[in-house]
Formats: C-alpha cells, structure tokens, sequence
C-alpha cells in the first residue's frame, strides 16, 4: 500500500503571508499537493484507495490538543448548522495528524461517511484532501470533488481551515465536507468562507479564555479580520491572536515580553487602561480598539444555548423527515414485540437500551421515541459518552457551578441531565463511559438527584433515558469494564436494533429508502440493483444504505437504479469488484492507520522540539498538551529533548 509511507510535516510550513490570506477563499495550487503525493509520498492516483481508521479508544489517546475546541466547537457549531445543512455539508474536527476526532452533521442528509471519528486523512497516505492538505499547507484549503488525488474521493467537496491555539500554533483542522456529487461551486466557495470564519472564531474563543482574567483589547479590520492581545496589569503583552501577530508584524513564534507601548503610540502612554474604546496607532495607520478589563463583563458572546439544544446531532430541519418508531422497526417479526412493548413505556420514566451495531439506526430511533411519547414538548438531550473527551464528561454531564474549578465558565454549566429535565436524555455510546463516571450516573439514575460540582445545591430532575451502545454491553460486564448495577439500571425495556442483514423487512427497508432519499422523484431499481443490495453485507448498516443509494439516485439515469450504479463493494457474481469501492466502508486496516500517526506524530513532536530548541514547556505549549503528555510521548517516540537543543 502506498500510502505506508510517512507523512512529512515539517518540511511544508507555509505561513500565511498576509492577513488577507488568513481569510481568503481563493483556491490555494493544489498542484504542489498532486506533486508532494507523487513525488515524495509515491502514491499513484490510478489507483484505488482505502481509508484507514483508528478504533475509538486509540483516538482519545490523540485527542488532548483538542480537548477544548471539541467543546467549545459544539456551541458554537448551533449557528452554523442551517446554511450548512441547506448545501449538505457535514462538519469534522481533526487533529495535525489528518485524524478525524469528530464529525457531527447538521441533519442526517448531511452524513459523509468517509469522515467519521477515527478516520485518518493524513495527505501522505489519502493524497491531496481537504483536512491533510490543509494541515500541511497551514493555510484555508479547498478541494473540491476530482481535485481529490484519488478518484475514490472524487464525490467529495472539502472546505478546511486551521485551527489554532491560543499561541496562534496550529492545532488542528475544521473541515466541512459534503459528499454530494451535484454540489454546485459558487455553493461550496459560500460554504468554504463559513468554514474559514468558524475556524477563526472559535481559535478566538480559545485565545479569550486562556486569558480571561487578563486584560483584552479587540479590533475589527476590515470585513475579515478580528485581531485579539492580551496585556498584563503592567500594559506588557501576553499574547497576540494570528490576525494581531500579522498587524505588529510578528513573524516567529514567541511573544517577546514587551510593553504595548513599544508597539503602538497613543497621545497618553502608559495611562491606565479602561474599559471602553481606544484608539491606537502604528506605523502611520490608527485602529480603533475595545478593551475589556479583567473583570469587566465579557465581550466575547457566548453562544446562544437553547434549553433543549441537540447536543450530540441536531436534529433534522425537517421533523416530518424523522421516521416514525413503527417505520425505524420495520415489519420484521423479531421487532413487533419491542414495538409493543415501545408504545406502552414511550414518556414514561422507564430507561430504555438500545443495542444495535454502528448504523443501525439507535439514534434514529430515540428521536422517534422522544417525538411520538407523552414527552414530545419536553427536551431532547443527546450526549455522546464517546465524543466527549473523558475528562470533560463529568462537568459536561452533571454540570458545575459558578468557578468550581480553573477553566470552568464563569456562568457555570447546568450539566445535561438538568438540561433534559422534563424530557428524555439520550447517552449515545454508553458502553464507552469511563468506570467512575458510571459510578456517579447510577447514583443519580438511582436517587434522582444531580449535584453539580461546587454549586454546593441537589437538584432533583425527571427525565426517562435512552441509552445506546455498539458495543456488547453483557460482555463488557462480564469482562468488569461496565458496571453490571448501571446495566440493570438503564435496561429497563431493551430493543435489539437489527443489523440490516439480519432483517427479513431488507425490501421494504429498501424502498422506504429510496422513497426517502429520492424526494419527489419517482424512482425505480432493476431486479439486479435490488438483488445486489439484497446480497451486500452492510456492514454500515442503514447508515451504508442511505449513503448508497443517495449517490446511485445522483448517478442512475431515467430515474432507473441499476446494480451499476450502486458501486458496491462486492457483486454478485463470485464477489467482483465493481469499478470504485465506496471507500467509507472499505476494510480498516488499523494497523497502518496506526503506523501512520504514529510517524506524524513524532514528526510534529520532532519539529516542535526543534523550533524551541529542545525546551520541553515551549514545546508542550506550541502542541497544545500537557507537559506531562510531551514526555510520556517522548518515552513512547525513543526521542530526547535534550537531542534538540542547539
Ligand atoms: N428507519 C430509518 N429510516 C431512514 N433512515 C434511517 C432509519 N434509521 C436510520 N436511518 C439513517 O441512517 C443513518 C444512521 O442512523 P443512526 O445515526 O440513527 O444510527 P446509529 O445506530 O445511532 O449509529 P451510530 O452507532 O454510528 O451512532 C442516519 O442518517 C439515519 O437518518
């Protein structure tokens, strides 16, 4: 595979040349991707290519420089979801190895399969990309469908853009993707200027709380740009975002201790500064600031948080698109029971289990739960146990009060559980929830009560929760890394959501499906399209089926589904493959995703070390993670700090 070849990170480190460029939607030359991919990576773009993927549990190991933005990108993602979802896109988060670490979809139709968690998109083995491009190019990338090195990718439309720390270091990448071949261009351009300012706002809203408790002053330049320093009680600057380096013209890294007023000029120096505005001058040009003093009410918004917000998906725009709980069972006899038995406990306080493989439609079927019970103008909380990074469960789960620890938000967090007080709570992927946070669920599950740290109060709360799981829960039990008392717990009804190979309802299922993907059109499949589909596996379940035949209704001609345009994996005939195998569901070869980050990983660590000589806190800092995590990584890597210093 060619793709076994490191990724080279260091080597490409093009910094943006001027604060236009930050925004810019102008497409960067892909053609010095095309070559890196030929030339150093040698990959072939004739050839087909797999993506490759890390498991869940290895993708919290590479999550740390991320932690923050992955929460605070779930506020802040709430105000771009509807234009996103009008053009279809879907919204990842990866880290400076190419990895996905998470992707939400403003609405199901949005889903691209080819981006979830764990996948790896690192420019050195999936050629030229939105996310591993853009990494290397440290700069807004676009690539849009057969600009994609492989032509696997070439239904894909990427618009990327990095993500940077506080220290304006790039610590990963925003990528809205759309898998929808007919996407128009001057489409996707409007949707790369969303991805670029996202991506600049939420860098921004990292650089506001490093520096809360500083003294903050804000300009707007231009249409595009927001330019953000941080000043000591003393007027010496602490930081400076990358729109503000830009301006002072601070070309390397390190902010140099230095008082502001060697930087700007003011008819009053060294005056106390005031909340308010001010008016500053450098090099001839006068930019007219806001300061906020410590202390002083912030002037970063904080998003907008609807009580009954979708945390985990949104939900879909439109509710009549949300199938029913009969249409999520099908008519398979196995499922007529849970049907039953769902009708009866639906708004009651009973939990409910939903097990079923990736897929299969689990969350699908919470919403349908929530919407068809006597709890249906209540909230509908979902929280995602595995997307959230283990450290941040407790206070995003059970919530925190007023400055119950550094970092936490002045306001404090409610907590999901109060949010959903009322209505249903939805805990996707519980079999991923660490073992003391089990402990604590099943105390309130069981008492009823939340006690958000240090808010020093209990609340008590009414919710009915449904919990999901890919996972073997029983198996987890018996292998001790799932607490058997919280299994009772919340398996009061339990539904086995059937893998779809599993379903004898497939032709119904089928064309339910169409019915749903192809709107108004009145679509038809040949025998052979419908035998194909019948004898395909699925391993990604109804999620792998409405992906597929949303591409075959943008493919087939005359509104006739052929067993060609589906592009499965496999025939039918002796398991031929067809022309191109849908990448998002090729066999992961986790070995070789693993080996991949594993390189970049050192690459990054190695450059890191490098640029700051060998300096262990310089370093940690400019990665965005902990000392502690540096070394442990350095143990890991056989590298020396000390190998670095010049
Ligand atoms: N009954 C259904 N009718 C139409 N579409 C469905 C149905 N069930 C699931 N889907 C679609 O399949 C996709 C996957 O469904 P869903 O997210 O509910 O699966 P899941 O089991 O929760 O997956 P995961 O375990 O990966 O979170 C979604 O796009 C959803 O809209």
């Amino acid at each position: 595979m060619p793709g076994a070849r490191p990724t080279t990170h260091a080597a490409v480190r093009t910094s943006a040349a001027s604060i236009a460029d930050l925004f810019s939607t102008q497409r960067i030359n892909l053609e010095h991707s095309w070559r890196r991919c030929i030339d150093r990576y040698g990959l072939d773009p004739s050839a087909h290519q797999h993506l490759s993927s890390l498991s869940r549990s290895e993708l919290r190991e590479h999550s740390e420089p991320l932690d923050e933005v992955l929460v605070l990108a779930r506020e802040e993602l709430d105000y771009v979801y509807a234009p996103l979802a009008d053009a279809s896109f879907g919204v990842s988060i990866a880290n400076m190895t190419g990895l996905i670490l998470s992707y939400r979809s403003p609405q199901d139709e949005g889903y691209v399969s080819t981006e979830r968690e764990g996948t790896l998109w690192a420019e050195g083995v999936t050629g030229t990309n939105g996310v591993g491009t853009c990494v290397l190019e440290r700069r807004p990338t676009q690539v849009f469908q057969k600009e994609h090195f492989f032509r696997d990718f070439s239904f894909l439309s990427c618009a990327a853009a990095p993500l940077l720390s506080a220290d304006a270091e790039m610590i990963g990448v925003l990528n809205f993707t759309s898998g929808n071949p007919a996407l128009r261009e001057d489409t996707f351009r409007l949707v790369s200027g969303l991805a670029i300012k996202t991506a600049e706002r939420l860098s921004n809203q990292l650089f506001a709380r490093r520096f809360q408790s500083r003294t903050i002053l804000k300009a707007r330049l231009g249409e595009d740009a927001t330019l953000l320093i941080a000043v000591d009680d003393d007027q010496n600057i602490l930081g400076a975002n990358q729109a503000a380096r830009l301006w002072m013209n601070w070309r390397d890294g390190a902010v140099k201790a230095q008082s502001m007023w060697s930087v700007f000029e003011v008819e009053r120096p060294g005056e106390r500064l005031q909340s308010g505005p001010l008016l500053l001058q450098r090099e001839g040009g006068t930019l007219a600031f806001e300061v906020r003093v410590a202390d002083a009410p912030r002037f970063v918004p904080a998003p907008a948080v609807s009580r009954d917000r979708q945390i985990a998906k949104p939900a879909p725009r439109d509710a009549t698109h949300t199938p029913s709980v009969a249409d999520c069972l099908g008519s398979d006899p196995r499922l007529a029971r849970s049907l039953r038995v769902l009708t009866k406990v639906s708004g009651s306080k009973l939990p409910i289990l939903l097990l079923g493989e990736t897929g299969a439609g689990k969350d699908t079927m919470a919403r349908a739960i929530h919407a068809e019970g006597s709890r249906k103008d209540r909230p509908f909380v979902a929280f995602n146990c595995a997307a959230v990074p283990e450290t941040l469960i407790d206070s995003e789960l059970f919530g925190y009060g007023a400055g119950a620890f550094t970092g936490a938000r002045r306001e404090g967090n409610a907590g999901r559980l109060v949010e959903a007080d009322g209505g249903v709570l939805f805990l996707d992927e519980i079999g991923d929830m660490p073992l003391i946070l089990q402990t604590r669920l099943l105390r309130v599950l069981e008492s009823g009560e939340v006690s958000p740290l240090g808010a020093g109060k209990t609340r008590h709360i009414d919710v009915q929760v449904i919990a999901a799981t890919n996972h073997d829960l029983r198996q987890r039990v018996a292998g001790g890394t799932f607490r058997e008392d919280l299994f009772h717990r919340l398996a009061g009804v339990v539904i086995d959501v059937l893998p779809l190979r599993e379903r004898s309802d497939m032709r119904e299922v089928v064309d339910a499906m169409i019915a749903r993907v192809g709107s108004e059109r009145d679509l038809r499949l040949t025998d052979g399209a419908m035998a194909a589909l019948l004898a395909h596996s699925w391993p990604g379940n109804m999620r792998e089926l409405k992906f597929v035949l949303q591409r075959a209704v943008q493919i087939c001609d005359d509104d006739l589904i052929t067993s060609e345009d589906l592009l499965l994996h496999s025939g039918l005939s002796g398991g031929t493959p067809t022309a191109i195998a849908p990448p998002s569901f090729a066999a992961d070869r986790p070995s070789t995703a693993r080996e991949a980050v594993a390189s970049a990983e050192r690459e990054l660590i190695e450059e890191s070390l490098a640029r700051h000589r060998g300096e262990i806190d310089a370093a940690a800092a400019a990665l965005n993670i902990s000392r502690a995590t540096l070394y442990r990584k350095l143990r890991q890597h056989g590298l020396r700090a000390r190998d670095f210093t010049r």
